[in-house]
């Protein structure tokens, strides 16, 4: 039995394209990211992969990026999972800041660190700071404590348990599950699926808006390289994402 597992990062996002750390907040697609996702759906579509069951983010641009890419694949009907155990990386201190200007600020070196290692949350992020979730209604009552900040290894301890407790199951029954999910909460499933190191995971980059599928063994184990639906545009994708920051 092959499991098949499809992944999506949404498409550019508002602050995306204003290089801004996002994290936690709650910005939705640019027209850029629009077109994203619709061309999602299209490779979809042609694939001839056909997602019975959506997962999703808390978060409006993940959301906006299923919806949009099910609809070009005529897949809107399918049932929906959403959860916070799949949002993006809680960015701290850092959520709304520039990503040029930190580098320029605190150099390359802490620059990388907070984005790209594997344990070194940026600094907490004040309750009462303009871009703090702690109120906001959507995570009340979440089955866990709400994040003021977030390493890589953290987003792992959040999310794998859902990956068990849920996404497994549908994988089990047969399901071609689609997740749709963000560049660091997908970076945190992709080192779990392909079992990079922790060294290794900080040169990882997802591309904004193609799907990247997986085929799985009955223990999760990919079956061959995942592969991206337009292995071009996600090369050129991946590396724009590294580059953020850059000038
Ligand atoms: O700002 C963010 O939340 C993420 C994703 O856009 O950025 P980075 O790639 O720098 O981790």
């Amino acid at each position: 039995m092959t499991y098949t597992l499809i992944l999506l990062r949404h498409g550019n996002s508002d602050w995306n394209q204003k290089n801004l750390f996002t994290g936690w907040v709650d910005v939705r697609l640019s027209d850029q990211g629009v077109d994203e996702a619709n061309r999602a759906g299209e490779l979809l579509a042609a694939s001839g992969l056909k997602p019975e069951i959506l997962y999703t983010s808390l978060l409006t641009r993940a959301i906006q990026t299923a919806n949009l890419a099910l609809e070009v694949a005529d897949r809107l009907w399918i049932p929906v999972k959403r959860t916070w155990r799949l949002n993006e990386r809680h960015y701290g201190a850092l959520q709304g800041l520039d990503k040029a200007e930190t580098l320029e600020k605190y150099g390359q070196e802490k620059f990388m660190e907070w984005r790209r290692s594997f344990d070194v949350p940026p600094p907490v992020l004040d309750d009462d700071a303009e871009y703090s979730q702690v109120h906001d209604e959507r995570y009340i009552g979440i089955d866990g404590e709400i994040p003021r900040t977030e390493s890589l290894a953290l987003v792992i301890d959040r999310m794998l348990p859902y990956w068990e407790s849920d996404i497994t199951v549908d994988l089990k029954a047969g399901k071609t599950v689609l997740v749709t999910a963000h560049g660091n909460s997908l970076r945190a499933l992709i080192k779990h699926l392909d079992g990079i190191s922790d060294a290794d995971i900080s040169e990882l980059n997802v591309p904004t808006g193609i799907p990247l599928v997986y085929e799985l063994d009955e223990n999760f184990v990919p079956i061959k390289p995942a592969y991206y639906l337009d292995p071009e545009a996600a090369a050129a994708g991946a590396a724009a994402v590294a580059n953020q920051g850059k000038k």
